[in-house]
């Protein structure tokens, strides 16, 4: 039976912090995004996944769009790509310029992939390396299910990317729209995080539902900050479902803070600014 997300329990899915810890400890996500045509959809991720609460944040890009996104923040390290889009070889330089203990990384957004290989061989070689993944956007396709299945890995389709994948369109009512999800991520050993009006969490035994009534988050973007939020607190706990609920939970909340301010003229960026005031009330240190 799926259970709607509550703060109370979501406060369990986000571990505290330990007064000792240094830096890295409380995690190092890389975000692997971007194309000459969106720039921005990496660099929200990364923020909101520094906003998370993550200590260091790796944002790996086309070098024709490097300078341009270094740019943007002091925050972000900037790993540059060779060749405009995602081929074997930017793949595999990409993977020897990564720092070698990541929590998680965040793929997709944004992204042009010239070559399946060069997708498979990011995730296959992370996976592999014990890092947790989140897939988003253009890593949302048919071809990488065999490499994600049984692995550490979560969806996150809006209804589009779901049929792509899938083959069929969720449908609109709750229930046979939860019992599709329910059965692509049994079939498929992932969990998956339906993005919608209401966003459905699953593995495929357990489900939660987030219901947010915010119209005013079909603005671009949104959906790039929760990817960030995603590997932000897979990061800080390894449990798959739990780390995407309460993603989910927290841009939502996000979103909610930014429509009561800005009504129906929210952009993303809103909710980066809203994520602390959101996560604050979730803050333990022990
Ligand atoms: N600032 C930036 O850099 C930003 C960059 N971004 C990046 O843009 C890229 C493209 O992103 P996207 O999601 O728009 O994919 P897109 O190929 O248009 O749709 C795929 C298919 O799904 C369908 N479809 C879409 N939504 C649906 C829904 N809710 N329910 C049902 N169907 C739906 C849609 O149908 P259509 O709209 O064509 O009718 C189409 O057939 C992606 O990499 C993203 O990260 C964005 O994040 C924005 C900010
Ligand atoms: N009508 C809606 N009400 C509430 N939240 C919505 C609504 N439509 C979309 N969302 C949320 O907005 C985000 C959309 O994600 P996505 O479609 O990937 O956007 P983008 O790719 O532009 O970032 C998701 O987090 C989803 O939960
Ligand atoms: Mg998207």
């Amino acid at each position: 039976m799926a259970q709607r997300l509550q703060a109370s329990s979501v406060k369990k899915f986000i571990p505290p912090r330990k007064r000792d810890s240094r830096k890295g400890d409380n995690g190092k996500v890389a975000v692997i995004g971007g194309s000459y045509m969106y720039h921005g959809a990496p660099v929200l991720s990364s923020l909101a996944a520094l906003r998370s609460g993550t200590d260091l944040v790796y944002t790996c890009v086309p070098k024709v769009i490097s300078e341009s996104v270094r740019a943007i923040s002091p925050n972000l390290i900037v790993i540059p790509m060779v060749d405009y889009k995602l081929t074997r070889g930017s793949a595999n330089k990409l993977l020897g310029q990564l720092p070698p203990d990541l929590d998680s990384a965040t793929i997709g957004m944004g992204l042009s992939i010239a070559d399946e290989e060069g997708l498979k061989n990011i995730v296959t070689s992370l996976s592999s390396q014990n890092v947790m993944l989140s897939l988003d956007a253009s890593a949302l396709v048919k071809y990488i299910l065999p490499s994600v299945s049984g692995k550490k890995v979560v969806l996150t389709p809006h209804a589009g990317e779901f049929k792509r994948m899938f083959g069929e369109m969720p449908p609109a009512a709750t229930t046979p729209r939860v019992k599709m999800v329910e059965k692509a991520a049994k079939e498929n050993s992932v969990v998956i995080l339906l993005k919608g009006s209401t966003d459905v969490i699953t593995d495929g035994q357990r489900t939660f539902l987030n219901p947010k009534n915010l119209a005013s988050m079909t603005v671009g973007g949104t959906g790039d900050v929760l990817s960030g939020l995603v590997a932000g607190l897979l990061a800080k706990n390894h449990n798959l479902l739990e780390s995407s609920a309460a993603a989910s939970f927290v841009n939502g909340l996000a979103g909610k803070t930014s429509q009561r301010k800005n009504g129906l003229h929210i952009v993303a960026t809103d909710l980066i600014d809203a994520i602390p005031a959101v996560m604050k009330l979730f803050d333990r240190v022990i």
